[in-house]
Parts: C-alpha cells; sequence; structure tokens
C-alpha cells in the first residue's frame, strides 16, 4: 500500500476513551509507536495511521474521508450529526459495531434540594449542555419549551453559578451529580464508544485490511465474555453436573490417570461460574475447579 492508501483511524488523543482505544488496537494485533505528543503514529506491522485527536472531531474526520475509521462515543456522534443535518451538510456514518467501553447515558438533572420534578417543570427553565442538538430534539419531541445553554465544560456547575436552572450531563457512576448536589432525572440518550466507518471509502486494500480486522474484533470481544472452565467430575454425576455449566457448549471429556471413577472436564462457557454454581458443582463431588479467562477467539 502506498502512504495514501494507508488505513485511517481516529481516536481520542487524551480522556476517557483513550486508554481503551489503544489496547483494543494492540487486541486487535496494531502494533503502535505512541509517543505523547506525536498526532499521528504510524503502525509498525499494519498499512494503518492512527490519528489521536479531541474526540469532538472524530466524526466529521470520517464523514469527511479524512479518517477512514472512528472510534468515538455514541453521544458525541450523535450530536454530531445532528448538528450537521441542521446545516445541511452530509452527516453519514456507517456504524461497524458498538464497543464495550465509554459506557455513560446523558441525563437531565436539577438541584436536589428542588425535590422530584416532572417534565413539565422544565417549561420556560434554562439547561445548561454541551449536546445542544440533542437536547433540543428531546425538548421539541416532549413540547417543552426550555432555553439551551451550550457549555463545553464544567456544566454541572451551572445552576450554582446561576447559569442554568438545570442541566443536560454525561452521567456514569452518578458521583459527579452527586458532589455537586443534583438529582438525576430523564436519561435522554444512552451511549456506548463505537466503531464508525466511511461510507464512501472504496479502496479495495483499505476494505480488505478492514475485513481481516472485523473478525478479529469479533473474537476479542467473544473471548471477554468467555471463559475456559476445568474441573475433576464423578462420572457418577456428569449429567448433573453438565447441567449446573453455564452456556450451550459441549464439554470434552479426557481420562484421569490413576481414576476410574474421575473424569477431567473442559469447555469454554459464554458466562462466568458463579460461586454459588462452584459450590453446587463441589457438593456433587467436583474438584480442581477452575475458571480462566480467554485471551483470543476465532471459530
Ligand atoms: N464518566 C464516564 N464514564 C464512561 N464514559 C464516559 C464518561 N464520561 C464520558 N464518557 C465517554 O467518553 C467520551 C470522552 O469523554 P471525555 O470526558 O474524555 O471527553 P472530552 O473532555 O470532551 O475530551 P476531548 O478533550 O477529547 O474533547 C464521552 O464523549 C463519552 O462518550
Ligand atoms: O457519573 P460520573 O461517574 O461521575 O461521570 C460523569 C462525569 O464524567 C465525565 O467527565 P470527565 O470526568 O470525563 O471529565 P470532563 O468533564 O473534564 O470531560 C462527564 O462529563 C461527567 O462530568
Ligand atoms: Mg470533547
Amino acid at each position: 500500500m502506498s502512504s495514501t492508501n494507508r488505513l485511517r483511524i481516529a481516536i481520542q488523543k487524551s480522556g476517557r476513551l483513550s486508554k481503551d482505544c489503544q489496547s483494543l488496537l494492540k487486541q486487535l494485533g496494531v502494533k503502535l509507536n505512541l509517543r505523547e505528543e506525536r498526532l499521528i503514529a504510524h503502525s509498525t506491522n499494519m498499512p494503518i495511521d492512527v490519528l489521536r485527536v479531541r474526540d469532538d472531531d472524530i466524526p466529521g474526520l470520517v464523514m469527511d474521508g479524512v479518517c477512514d475509521l472512528g472510534i468515538v462515543g455514541e453521544n458525541v456522534l450523535v450530536e454530531a450529526q445532528a448538528e450537521r443535518l441542521k446545516g445541511g451538510q452530509p452527516a453519514e456514518v456507517e456504524k461497524l459495531s458498538s464497543l464495550d467501553f465509554g459506557y455513560c447515558r446523558l441525563a437531565l438533572a436539577w438541584p436536589q434540594e428542588l425535590g422530584p420534578q416532572s417534565k413539565s417543570w422544565f417549561q420556560g427553565k434554562r439547561i445548561a449542555t454541551t449536546y445542544p442538538q440533542i437536547l433540543k430534539n428531546y425538548l421539541k419531541a416532549e413540547n417543552i419549551n426550555a432555553q439551551v445553554v451550550v457549555l463545553t465544560g464544567s456544566v454541572e456547575v451551572a445552576p450554582r453559578a446561576g447559569l442554568a436552572d438545570a442541566i443536560c450531563d454525561l452521567v456514569s457512576t452518578g458521583a459527579t451529580l452527586e458532589a455537586n448536589g443534583l438529582m438525576q432525572g430523564d436519561t435522554i440518550l444512552e451511549s456506548n464508544a463505537c466503531l464508525i466507518k466511511n461510507p464512501t471509502m472504496s479502496c479495495p486494500d483499505k476494505a480488505a485490511l478492514i475485513n481481516k480486522l472485523l473478525p478479529r474484533l469479533k473474537g476479542v470481544r467473544q473471548a471477554k465474555e468467555s471463559k475456559y472452565i476445568m474441573l475433576h467430575a464423578p462420572k457418577a454425576k456428569l449429567d448433573e453436573i453438565c447441567a449446573l455449566l453455564p452456556g450451550t457448549g459441549q464439554p470434552t471429556l479426557l481420562a484421569l490417570a490413576g481414576s476410574d471413577e474421575l473424569v477431567a472436564l473442559h469447555m469454554v462457557s459464554s458466562e462466568t461460574l458463579f460461586w454459588e454454581t462452584m459450590e453446587e458443582l463441589k457438593a456433587l463431588g467436583a474438584s480442581s475447579i477452575l475458571v480462566m479467562p480467554i485471551e483470543k477467539m476465532m471459530e
């Protein structure tokens, strides 16, 4: 591939998604030489360049074809798309996969001392947010006539600072809302990080590379969700033991040297084994029960 044919992936430079993006690329087998201040990191083993930017810029870079792929929160993607549509600009991206990090929700919140409030309370109020388009669409759908105050950071201090009556901001554990004396209301949007692609990308070499990375992504996810289970089981109790094992996978049975009563049972399970199940297995005579993580999978 020539340098223009190198696949360009946009990720967040520093923030909530950057560590997870970097470790995902590593798990996909993409080796990177990440030096702190560099905007572009060239992969040393694949024709891939990683652009490290602010997350707000990622949807636009992918929509405009500056980057072929991007990893960004759905919250930022939906806001950017709504903003572009409002301005009559192209806003299409292909969502290749939802990822298992960056989970948060965009929710309304107001000062705790006001107590629980219904939707009608928001009529005529000022709501501070970093996501004006998503909030405006919600208010329109709910027939609420409120003023949207746009802030790019520290949204949660807006009510105390007298800038707004309520906020619409990202929540994960709820600790930030609590620390600022705010009460959480309706969730407007649930969000995870997602992998997006420029829909008009037509380079066959890049398409082939994406087709190589996607099964790896599936394999990484399956491996994370799966466990390798090993135990010794009395032959007489095999049916009962198998019935307790999670998932639908078939176990492998192996003879145990020096024992006629016991067999070794190995299986890949799509779920973990809870302590309660391990205790039930033990009560049935199972022993040496091991639950191990799996690093990679390919079916
Ligand atoms: N508390 C959280 N827990 C999990 N994910 C979160 C949380 N807060 C935000 N996110 C997700 O991570 C993304 C990046 O959050 P971050 O706070 O790093 O953004 P930022 O300050 O706008 O960064 P940048 O400097 O890149 O613009 C958010 O858009 C959202 O998708
Ligand atoms: O519900 P919580 O678990 O407290 O998380 C929510 C907070 O996390 C995010 O900010 P972040 O900490 O990433 O900092 P930022 O505001 O500087 O982006 C978000 O903007 C909230 O403020
Ligand atoms: Mg940002």
